[in-house]
């Protein structure tokens, strides 16, 4: 307990209290790899800190003293120091890989989990956007948390250390590099907001490349056939000549903050080699003793730098992390009680969803009943049947399952009772078997075929590869039709309470849509069957119910499904 509210408040101190929220179970989990790797480089740094002493005695007691055994023996004594730093560093530098890598694994697992539970009432991001944010936020802020710990603890370390060991030499000396401290912690402070501004220039440049670039890329077919591959790649080259010239002036400004830090270290060894040269002319100082200090004072800068960086890392980090809260604030918990029992009893009452066009319409969807859902192109159809799932949210009215708002009921016991076959399902890279267990895992192949079978594909999938037919990325090697039975057969397979077949046709032949329908009806009579088509044989019915959505308003817009009669329908509705 008392470490997770450690690790809580390092949290906080980090990335501030919100991030802090979701953060900190990772970095506790993160917490004793990070330890172990700390306790390595504490003894490799111990072991560094010793090297100038025996230098100094290889100096002072060896050379300078004309003493052969002496020299031979910490001479040798340096070596075997020497060699027990690198062998450590090399052990410390695997160890550290694998607990960085591990957090970095459990970060982006979170935030990969949060991405996939998005709010479906909110916007989305453009894919490449979310991309960069689960790659490159998730990456800085990870290197930064692990990192931080490690670097601040082993920099406070090494200073500590050192400051011991120069005062040992000399106290006055000891004094010089502790004057230039306040410094240069007024100079990095003064320069924080603009590695901030920085930041947030190259991340934001960095999401607008990876949407162009997926945008771009998985358009290309479109872009060819409209002769605009040269449109495409010019707005490429612009978003990686701005996300170019914002890392360029993110290094210059590193690069500037990070001299000034040298510039005073620098300063600081002249003014060293000066007075501890005078020394030892005065004959106060052994030359072995100048150069123990002068190493001492050199290997000060590196932690001195870092403990002072690190305030800047965490400027950029934040940036990172702010990002990464939009994700994490943005997903949609589970949320909401089950489905009262009983069949699955639809009322829609005065609805509307948001967006939708249509004056509010009521009606009720009685368990097993077919039902066609009609009306002009852009009215609203597939947004009033996505609140049945709790993908889209209502404007007005009410729309009850089993006597309970949809609002209140959990969005898993919807889907597990509602099949909303979208306008454009996905289908994913891998087999023909792959894409239909996702309906359902424990489906086996008697039943994988007969759904192919419904879905008249199983003539099709014999004369490829059966079950372990290759589908491409998005199926781009079917076609249209094809890709829309895969799909069918995939929501025949799961057992649901109501299927929504929303366009789900409109790619397929007239006669293999007559026989699939002919399935679905022979098959499904116990399920509530909502068909959603603009033409083709779906409209043929019958059906026990047809829901008109119209509007007072004449609907400016149209498109491929808006047929002659629909518009007339319209035009009639708008006198
Ligand atoms: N995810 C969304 N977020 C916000 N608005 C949306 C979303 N999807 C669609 N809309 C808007 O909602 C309105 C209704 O769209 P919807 O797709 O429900 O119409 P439809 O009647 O199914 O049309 P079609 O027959 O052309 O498919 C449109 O104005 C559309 O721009």
């Amino acid at each position: 307990m008392a470490d997770a509210a450690l690790t809580g408040r390092i949290a906080r101190l980090l990335f501030g209290a919100e991030t802090a929220t979701w953060i900190t179970p990772i970095m506790r989990r993160a917490m004793p790899g990070a330890l172990v790797v700390l306790g390595f480089s504490l003894t490799a740094a111990s072991l560094g800190l010793a090297l100038p002493m025996l230098t100094r005695q290889v100096i002072d007691a060896g050379i300078m003293a004309g003493d052969m055994p002496a020299l031979v023996f910490w001479a040798l004594m340096s070596f075997a120091v020497g060699l027990g730093t690198v062998g450590l560093g090399m052990v410390n530098a695997m160890l550290h890989l694998r607990a960085s890598a591990r957090m970095l694994v459990d970060l982006r697992g979170r935030l990969f989990r949060a991405t996939l539970a998005r709010d479906p009432f909110l916007p989305d991001p453009p894919l490449g956007e979310a991309m960069a944010r689960l790659d490159g936020d998730c990456a800085e802020i990870q290197s930064f948390a692990f990192d931080t710990v490690l670097v601040a603890v082993g920099a406070v370390f090494r200073l500590t250390g050192g400051i011991v060991l120069m005062v040992a030499l000399d106290w006055r000396m000891a004094l010089l590099p502790l004057l230039a401290a306040p410094f240069e912690l007024w100079f990095l402070s003064r320069a924080r907001p603009r590695t901030t501004r920085l930041a947030q220039t190259v991340r934001q440049w960095r999401g607008n490349l990876s949407s162009q670039m997926a945008e771009t890329v998985s358009s290309r077919a479109t872009l060819r056939g409209l002769n605009a591959l040269d449109q495409g790649e010019e707005n490429f080259a612009q978003a990686q000549q701005g996300q170019l010239s914002a890392l360029m002036q993110q290094r210059l400004w590193s690069e500037t903050v990070g001299a000034v830090s040298q510039t005073i270290t620098a300063s600081l060894r002249g003014i060293i080699l000066l007075v501890g040269g005078w020394q030892v002319i005065a004959g106060s100082w052994q030359i072995g003793t100048l150069v123990a200090f002068l190493a001492y004072a050199g290997m000060m800068s590196g932690p001195l730098r870092n403990l002072l960086g690190l305030y800047h890392a965490q400027a950029r980090a934040k940036v990172a992390a702010q990002r990464l809260d939009g994700v994490m604030s943005a997903q949609r918990m589970d949320g909401g009680s089950p489905i009262p029992a009983g069949p699955l009893v639809i009322d829609l009452k005065d609805a509307r969803a948001d967006n939708a066009l249509h004056d509010a319409v009521s009606a009720r969807f009685a368990p097993g009943s077919k039902v066609l859902l009609d009306g002009p192109s852009g009215i609203g159809k597939s947004r009033l049947m996505a609140v049945l799932t709790r993908d889209a949210p209502l404007a007005e009215g009410s729309v009850k399952l089993n006597g309970e708002p949809v609002s209140d009921l959990r969005p898993t016991a919807l889907t597990s009772r509602i099949t909303h076959l979208a306008q454009r399902p996905a289908l994913l890279r891998g087999r023909l078997r792959d894409n239909l267990v996702l309906a359902d895992p424990d489906a086996d192949d008697a039943r994988l075929w007969q759904v192919l079978d419904w879905a008249d594909l199983a003539l099709w999938a014999r004369g490829e590869k059966g079950l372990d037919t290759v589908l491409t990325e998005t199926a781009a090697n079917l076609s249209g039709g094809l890709r829309q039975r895969v799909a069918i057969a995939r929501a025949l397979l799961r057992p649901a309470d109501v299927l929504i077949f929303d366009e789900a046709f409109s790619e397929i032949d007239d006669r293999a849509c007559h026989r699939i329908l002919t399935a679905i009806d022979r098959e499904c009579t116990a399920v509530t069957r909502i068909f959603i088509a603009h033409s083709g044989p779906v409209r043929d019915g019958p059906f026990d119910q047809v829901i008109t959505l119209s509007a007072s308003l004449p609907i400016l817009r149209n498109s491929r499904g808006d047929m002659p009669y629909q518009r007339e329908k319209a035009r009639e509705k708008a006198v």
